[in-house]
């Protein structure tokens, strides 16, 4: 049974479906805007490629750290779904600003096709940022949370399936838009005169976000609601205040030790509060290793992406464009949540091998660390296949007869850009006045060739005789296909580490903090964030591959001391601690109503005891 109000279908309380659906919705929403970000800042506010990466990355990073707000205002104020509710407000009014701010008809008063007001567009589209960064990040920990908050305390395995339906919807709805936001971008619309259609392109998002809140609310009725137990987070922080403060006046060697640093707020202090603050802590102390998983992990959408930029995307019948191998990552965790869930994890389990949470996130830190080697390995392959300058365009010049120009051809998805986008076949008109004939021509990948124009060129004859191309940088010759082996290890790895690790936030958590432990969660992938950020900087190392095995070692380094700290965790089931404590608790209160007068100083002494074989009996799974 559920805890809500909701019917059963197959074991599952229905009203997960609807909050399932409001995360496709919205994650469509995010990574739709997301996916022609960096390109809006580019094409339509005219910022250099260095602002634009910038704004981005800090973006993101944004989008990261506001969970904490979001956890806060929900485990101590307003309660999840609340808290949902009013942040899924706020981000789709930001999804709408920045979808007005897209329209360069609003400012562009003289109609030649071009925004008058920059700073318009501009403005408004940061204050849109902003309450994204606010509504995504703020309802993420919710969102989970109060998903795993819908089933009994004895439906864990349909929890745990509730946590990869969840991550399956995260990817379906991130594919989806990542394939569809940027075809409604390449679209030309306007009132006055036509440009890309980036409006169009946050509009959509801005609409699933509605959509969104809409099926959250029509859920409304069916969902458990727990209630926020008051300002927690005050009281976490003066309990630990309280207990390192009474720890020091106390460090005299007269006073006897307690088992732990927490207990020494057991004078001021709820002993279940004291509890709670203990399981927060041991799960929050075995995630200071995790950034560096995400450090690895979101690189796919730069170093990976860049690396991409030189190698060969044509499949055939289909052109992959460098940015376009990211939706890779989303195809194969829609491929192998269910794998690993109906077949690998069962059969290790047939085997006798107890595969616990900590061991699989270990190995999806491994899997990373081996996707890093691959693409070191695939970096070697490219730089072998270095492209060498066959002829440079001054020692040209000295040719009689011609005229020359340079032409690159790039493996890049925008089509705002000049450059000729990776074709087969490139058709070039030469005109002269009225006059004119067309050249056309192979290209590759990343190629580059200087044309020679002959100056008895005749117009109106075939100039492809009067035309000679020389190739001066050769095309990729190393095919994109070779990136699939360390996405592949790369998804594998988030499959064990991330989906384990998103429901172990929640199982470990007590129940006033379950949201504020999503929000840790969350918070390892901002840090992560900031550490490829701190070593682009900083490490400039000169070849790739050397940085990609340095990433790889520094997280198989990591990898050892998250394995040594999992090792000494004891699982907890922290309704059964709370149980226990509560009914102790009540059972004291009979006991001093009956025995008053008993010094209180042995009471905290006995009670204290008391508590600790109630917290170990509940904690005896290792790793
Ligand atoms: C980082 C987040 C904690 C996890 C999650 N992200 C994913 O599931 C990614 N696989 C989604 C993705 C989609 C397209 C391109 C790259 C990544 C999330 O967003 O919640």
């Amino acid at each position: 049974m559920g805890k809500g109000k909701s019917k059963v279908v197959c074991g599952y309380p229905l009203s997960i479906f609807f909050i399932v659906v409001n995360e496709f919705c919205e994650r469509f929403s995010y990574y739709g805007m997301r996916a022609v970000l960096v390109l809006y800042f580019k094409y339509f506010l005219r910022w250099d490629d260095d602002l634009a990466t910038s704004i981005y990355h800090t973006f993101v990073a944004l989008c990261y750290l506001t969970p904490i707000l979001g956890a806060i205002v929900a485990d101590s104020w307003l309660g999840k779904f609340k808290t949902i509710i009013y942040l899924s407000i706020v981000y789709a009014v930001g999804q709408v600003a920045m979808a007005v701010s897209a329209i360069h008809d609003i400012t562009d008063s003289d109609r030649d096709g071009t925004p008058d007001s920059m700073t318009f567009h501009i403005v408004l589209s940061m204050v849109g940022l902003f309450l994204i960064a606010l509504g995504t990040g703020g309802i993420k920990p919710c969102v989970a949370a109060f998903g795993g908050d819908q089933f009994g305390e004895h439906q864990d395995r349909q929890r745990r399936t509730f946590f990869s339906v969840f991550y399956l919807c995260i990817n379906g709805g991130s594919l989806l838009s990542t394939i569809i936001t940027p075809v409604l971008r390449a679209q030309e619309c306007g009132i006055y005169s036509k440009q890309k259609c980036y409006s169009l392109a946050f509009g959509v998002p801005a609409a699933l976000m509605v959509v969104a809140l809409v099926v959250f609310i029509i859920g409304s009725g069916m969902y458990y609601k727990a209630e926020p137990q008051g300002n927690i987070m005050l009281d976490v922080c003066k309990c630990i205040g309280f207990a390192i403060k009474n720890r020091y006046r106390h460090r005299s060697k007269q006073y006897p030790k307690r088992q732990h640093w927490m207990d020494w707020a057991e004078e001021k202090y709820d002993k279940l509060l004291i509890a709670q603050i203990k399981m927060v802590l041991k799960v929050l102390f075995l995630y200071i290793p995790l950034p560096m998983f995400w450090t690895l992990f979101d690189q796919k959408g730069s170093r990976w992406t860049l690396q991409a930029t030189t190698m060969d995307g044509n499949f055939g019948a289909l052109v992959i464009q460098p940015d376009q191998m990211q939706t890779v990552n989303p195809i194969l965790i829609l491929t192998l949540v269910p794998i690993m869930d109906s077949l690998i994890y069962p059969l290790i389990k047939k085997c006798g091998l107890n595969f616990t949470p900590l061991k699989r996130m270990t190995v999806g830190m491994l899997l990373a660390a081996i996707a890093f080697v691959c693409a070191a390995l695939v970096q070697i392959q490219i730089d072998v296949s270095t492209k060498q300058l066959l002829h440079s365009s001054p020692y040209i010049l000295s040719g009689q007869g011609f005229i020359y120009f340079k032409l690159t051809i790039k493996g890049k998805a925008n089509s705002d850009s000049t450059t000729v986008h990776n074709t087969d076949k490139a058709t070039f008109t030469l005109r002269s006045g009225s006059q004119s004939c067309e050249y056309s021509t192979n290209f590759g990948f990343g190629s580059s060739y200087t044309f020679f124009i002959h100056s008895t060129l005749v117009f109106g004859s075939n100039c492809q005789d009067s035309v000679t191309a020389v190739e001066d940088i050769k095309p990729n010759s190393v095919h994109m296909a070779l990136q699939i082996p360390q996405y592949f290890f790369i998804t594998a790895g988030e499959v064990m580490f991330s989906v384990t690790g998103l429901e172990f936030s929640y199982s470990q958590a007590p129940s006033n903090m379950k949201a504020v432990l999503q929000a840790g969660w969350l918070f390892t992938v901002a840090i992560g964030n900031f550490i490829v950020l701190i070593v682009a900087e900083l490490a400039k190392i000169p070849k790739q591959w050397a940085e990609y095995v340095l990433f790889a070692s520094l997280l198989v380094a990591v990898c050892v001391i998250f394995s040594i700290m999992a090792y000494f965790y004891t699982y907890i089931d922290p309704t059964e601690i709370e149980a226990q404590f509560k009914k102790k608790i009540n059972e004291d209160d009979e006991d001093d109503k009956s025995k008053p007068g008993k010094a209180e100083v042995e009471m905290v002494k006995r009670d204290s005891i008391k508590c600790h074989d109630e917290y170990d009996k509940a904690t005896q799974t290792k790793m």
